[in-house]
């Protein structure tokens, strides 16, 4: 392939290709790969304005790369080359990118939606089961030759007849929601908007308020992605609403829920326990809840399996395969559909 001028293609690296080496491999054979030589948010912003990637129409990045770029915020986006057309982000959220800064710049976003819904359900269901056990705390005194620590765990409760609300029903939380089923609980559930007949009857969910998803539910996950509207969408007046003794389930984005008022209310009792795979500001982790014998907490793995890796990445290789062959992304973020 190569442009009107009759030069190659560039396309920018941003993080590292773990599995798809020969979907990889393919995007070599017809565009040349530029790689920064800069690990740390200013030197790659220098880099970046020195011109080294002048030329990438398109960008591959992954959620790990933040660590060398930092957020793709309106600073970034202004260093970044102005021949840069796509960024296909390797992950469903994509909350690490400033969508109305990308937009304004001509930048088209992709993520890779479904490709995750499996792998996050179950972690979901994992820390749910876990969560509603207590089990974290027996885990960690059996390895340290305790048994089941030095005073016996809080018992457990089963998931069988309980209610679980979820909050967000998209791709994760209706794939959480019939693995659920298979644990005899009971889906309600709240969306922005509701699911169609045939899809709500498949996940046997009933639709409710955001309010009565608070009120009603035994256990809460969280399923809903990160933005300007979701941040601290669960927070103290939310908590002081919930059951008393609700378990809560996120592995959706921790800024969804404000996590110093979520200690608060664990302290008081008001939640019982937490399933956590998203922290506010990973890898940060509040104090109150590492110290805190009822949360069980996973370092963001929702996705980490072998299968949804090659999955994710596959998926996000095509968006750069699309852009570069034909100046589209197989998946688009929703902000920008009518780009
Ligand atoms: O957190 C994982 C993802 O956004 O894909």
């Amino acid at each position: 392939m190569s442009l009107a001028n009759g030069t190659r293609p560039r396309v920018l690296l941003l993080g590292v290709i773990e599995r798809a080496q020969s979907a990889w491999a393919s995007v070599g054979e017809v565009a040349d790969i530029v790689t920064p030589k800069a690990n740390n948010r200013p030197d790659f912003i220098k880099e970046s304005l020195s011109g080294a990637f002048g030329g990438c129409t398109v960008a591959y990045r992954t959620f790990e790369s933040v660590a060398v770029t930092g957020k793709v915020d309106a600073e970034l986006v202004r260093a970044l080359p102005s021949s840069l057309r796509f960024i296909c982000h390797n992950g469903a959220g994509y909350d690490q990118l400033d969508i109305p800064s990308c937009t304004a710049r001509g930048i088209r976003v992709s993520n890779t939606p479904s490709a995750v819904d499996d792998a996050t359900a179950d972690i979901g269901i994992f820390l749910l089961l876990g969560a509603l056990r207590n089990l974290a705390v027996s885990m960690t005194s059996l390895r340290a030759g305790e048994w089941r620590g030095k005073t016996l765990p809080a018992l457990g409760h089963d998931p069988q007849g309980k209610i679980l609300g979820i909050l967000g029903m998209g791709g994760i939380g209706s794939n959480m929601a019939k693995k659920a089923l298979a644990f005899g609980m009971k889906i309600r559930y709240y969306n922005r908007t509701r699911l169609d007949g045939s899809l709500e009857k498949e996940v046997e969910a009933e639709y409710v308020d955001f309010e009565t998803l608070l009120r009603d539910s035994d256990v809460l996950s969280l399923n809903l992605p990160l933005n300007a509207k979701t941040r601290h969408m669960i927070s103290s007046k939310e908590f002081a609403m919930m059951k008393r003794g609700i378990t809560i389930i996120n592995t959706a984005r921790g800024g969804v829920m404000n996590e110093a008022a979520l200690v608060d209310a664990l302290n008081s009792g008001q939640v019982n326990s937490v399933g956590l795979d998203v922290y506010e500001d990973e890898p940060r982790i509040h104090p109150g809840l590492l110290e805190n014998p009822r949360v069980m907490l996973v370092p963001h793995m929702g996705t980490w399996t072998v299968e949804t890796m090659i999955k994710m990445e596959e998926w996000a290789i095509s968006n750069v395969r699309s852009a570069l062959e034909s100046g589209t992304l197989r998946s688009i973020v929703p902000e920008q559909r009518d780009m």
